[in-house]
């Protein structure tokens, strides 16, 4: 094995594909692209070791997946780029953008081969079409379209980045310090994804699984004999609310969690401890936004959802429909995917004698569906 470790840059926001989804998030069968791309790449056994920069709200769900090193990238690509190179203790590094998906065994062996042979070695496509640049039709011959993954001796690199300047790619950076570069021929299916329609030339990408992801959440809450109550979203006419660090809507704790639960992202306690200030009194709505935001980032689409009330007061039934509403528009879905069930505990239990309410929540979750885009 050569004295190798695997950059993928993977900490990009993904704007231009312009969706809720983001890039690295598609599925291909039922693996999120990053762990598709990275396990191609491990499958070579070329790399001592695999690093995946990662933004911070992904980092955490990305340790769930598989056990590459995660680190935390920075606002742009050279930044993200820096952060990895810290973890980095091999001669040499190879460095490719999470985004072009579809690099071949054969492709990465290629670039591997010319190990040692310069500072950076780059693979490139040559322009077929006519090029103007500044209304000057100039010489297609003397460019390049640069690809990654780059080859790099480390210690070229980690120098090459300490110039205050920002680079779009290693080799620039090097050659700009005064390092040597030699370029291969690259290849097609090294495309990067940047806009949807990139989808069309990346045919090593299969469709999402069709799995429905099922997951199950349950809450409860005391009265409070202050406070306004949330129940479902809807603001009930009550003299006393929940105890609660939030505003205690406990529908929307146990609905969140069932979401949470689908997507296999924890529980609502690890996404906002209650031992945070930030969250105390806050509107549990919020919360359910930025869970629903980050469901759909991941690459997930939401089905339907059900839920139970367990309530021997206040009575329900008056605000079904205004929940089903208020929830789906939340979610995203129509108010018929959303189903609010009530129930009384026939007066046993805590709930019986009127001392709080309980909820139970089921979420159903797919996989976007990109091929239909
Ligand atoms: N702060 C950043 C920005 C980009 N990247 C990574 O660098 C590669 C090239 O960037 P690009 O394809 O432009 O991805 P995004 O930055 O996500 O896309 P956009 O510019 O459309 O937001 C991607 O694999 C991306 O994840 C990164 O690790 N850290
Ligand atoms: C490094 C790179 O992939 C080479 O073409 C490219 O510069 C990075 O992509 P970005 O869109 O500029 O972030």
């Amino acid at each position: 094995m050569p004295n190798l470790t695997l950059i993928l840059l993977a900490a990009g926001s993904s704007t231009r594909f312009e969706l809720d989804v983001k890039k690295q998030w598609l599925r291909v069968d039922h693996k999120p692209l990053w762990q598709f791309v990275a396990d191609k790449c491990e499958d070579t056994k070329q790399f001592d070791k695999i690093i995946i920069t990662s933004s911070k709200e992904d980092i955490e769900f990305m340790k769930n997946y598989s056990d590459f090193t995660f680190v935390e990238g920075g606002s742009t690509r050279g930044e993200s780029l820096q952060n990895s190179l810290c973890e980095v203790t091999t001669e040499y590094v190879l460095v490719s953008d999470i985004a072009r998906s579809c690099i071949s065994k054969e492709f990465l062996e290629q670039i591997i081969s010319h190990i040692g042979d310069s500072d950076c070695i780059v693979p490139y496509l040559p322009v077929n079409d006519t090029i103007v640049y500044e209304d000057k039709t100039i010489d297609r011959d003397k460019v390049k379209r640069v690809q990654t993954p780059q080859l790099s001796l480390t210690s070229a690199l980690k120098n090459a980045l300490k110039q205050p300047q920002e680079f779009t790619d290693e080799s620039s950076a090097i050659v700009a310090n005064g390092g040597s570069r030699e370029f291969i021929l690259g290849d097609v299916n090294a495309h990067k994804l940047t806009h949807l329609q990139d989808l069309k030339e990346l045919s090593c990408l299969a469709a999402p699984s069709e799995d429905t992801l099922s997951g199950t959440g349950f809450d409860v809450h005391a009265f409070d004999n202050k406070g306004n109550m949330y129940l479902g979203g809807v603001k009930i006419d009550s003299e006393y609310g929940f105890k609660a660090h939030s505003d205690g809507d406990v529908a929307i704790h146990a609905l969140i969690d069932a979401l949470l639960g689908a997507a296999g992202m924890g529980d609502i306690g690890m996404m906002f401890p209650d031992s945070d200030e930030m969250y105390k009194g806050i509107d549990s709505k919020e919360l359910l936004k930025r869970v629903v935001a980050k469901i759909y980032n991941f690459g997930f689409v939401i089905v339907n959802v059900d839920l139970t009330i367990a309530a021997e007061k206040p009575k329900i039934g008056n605000y079904k429909l205004a929940m089903r509403k208020i929830l789906s528009s939340i979610l995203n879905i129509e108010p018929s995917r959303v189903n609010i069930k009530a129930t009384t505990t026939e007066k046993l239990g805590f709930i019986g004698r009127g001392e709080g309410v309980g909820a139970i929540a089921n979420a159903n979750l797919k996989y976007f569906d990109w091929t239909k885009i």
